[in-house]
């Protein structure tokens, strides 16, 4: 059978912040209704990568090279204008602070009002209706109280879901989110994980989400792909990569997460390699374990390490560790 075109392909791209490469050739591809993580440390390119997709780069970065194709167009050539037609209707957006999201200044209502206006026409009644709607879709009830206040005077993880609720308002194909549980305490964490997961269900969604958190990876994903110093060094299918981790730097991931065994985690000395530093060969070779004499030198190229599993995509630049 022939796999569905993607929602989302991302190929080969690169981008620079004052002519420094930060991103390295980064391809991925997301299916309509999937759900697909990028984790990766601190630093590692992966709001980067979010910022390029949105268009949103701060001065001095740009897309040195690759496409960015949504919905079959390469939006990447997109000017600001088209950009912002397709955030907020085609695209949403949920950061890790709600406060990047929702206006401290005006009542939830207004924002609702103000999103929903900007891609159809509607009365502010009309728009209350709708937001109360969407609240209560996403589990938080007495929407239409909620949507006479402002931000101060909700709590964090209810200002997420407010914000949720706001980057889904048009009903979006895809969500891109950036570490939106990082700043929620633990509790309302896995609620906010819950509701993300009922957008696919409930709305058929697809979301892209950035974490350095491999709980929510293994909790909330259908494939993932790890990063590091700019580049994918691992993707595919979750339970892959989690059961038969191939990289040593996915293993000392997956090594740095504290159980409940009492056993300490074996962590990773050192940090990456600054930007720009390395110009050929694994960025990852002065804190890898397994590391050999051609590592500064070969051309890193994503291999199949899928061992013959059909329908389990299994990629990754080295597998010394697998
Ligand atoms: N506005 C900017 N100007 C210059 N360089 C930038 C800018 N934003 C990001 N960079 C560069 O890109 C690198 C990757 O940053 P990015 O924020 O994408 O990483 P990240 O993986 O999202 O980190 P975090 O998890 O801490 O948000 C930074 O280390 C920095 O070198």
């Amino acid at each position: 059978m022939e796999k569905e075109e993607a929602l989302l392909k991302v190929n080969n791209l690169e981008v620079s912040y004052d002519d420094i490469q930060i991103l390295k050739g980064l391809s991925l591809s997301i299916q309509k209704g999937e759900i697909f993580g990028i984790v990766g440390e601190s630093g590692c390119g992966k709001s980067t990568m979010l910022s390029a997709i949105l268009n949103m780069m701060e001065n001095g970065g740009k897309i040195s090279k690759g496409e960015i194709i949504f919905e079959g167009k390469d939006i990447s050539k997109y000017n600001k204008e088209e950009m912002r037609r397709l955030r907020g209707n085609r695209l949403g957006v949920v950061f890790q602070n709600p406060g990047e999201t929702l206006n401290p200044s005006r009542k939830i209502e207004t924002q609702f009002y103000e999103a929903l206006r900007a891609h159809e026409k509607i009365t502010k009644q009309e728009a209350g209706k709708i937001a109360a709607d969407m609240l209560k879709r996403l589990n938080l009830e007495h929407g239409d109280k909620i949507i006479k206040k402002y931000p101060f005077q909700l709590s964090g993880g209810m200002n997420q879901r407010v914000a949720l609720s706001l980057a889904m308002i048009m009903e979006p194909s895809l969500l891109l989110a950036d570490e939106p549980t990082s700043a929620l305490d633990v509790t309302v964490q896995a609620q906010a994980i819950g509701e993300m997961m009922k957008l696919r269900d409930n709305f058929g969604t697809s979301i892209l989400i950035v974490t350095h958190n491999m709980g929510v990876i293994s909790h909330m994903t259908d494939r993932f792909a790890v990063m590091y110093a700019g580049r994918i060094v691992e993707c595919g299918d979750k339970n892959e990569i989690l059961s038969n981790p191939v990289h040593p730097y996915t293993r000392s991931l997956l090594g740095a997460i504290p159980d409940f065994s009492g056993d300490m985690p074996t962590g990773l000395e050192g940090s990456p390699p600054p930007f720009g530093s390395i110009k050929c060969g694994c960025e990852f070779e002065s804190r890898c374990p397994c590391c050999e004499g051609n590592c500064t030198t070969k051309e890193l190229k994503l291999i199949d390490v899928s061992k013959g599993n059909v329908g389990k995509e299994h990629f990754a630049v080295c597998s010394k560790a697998g």
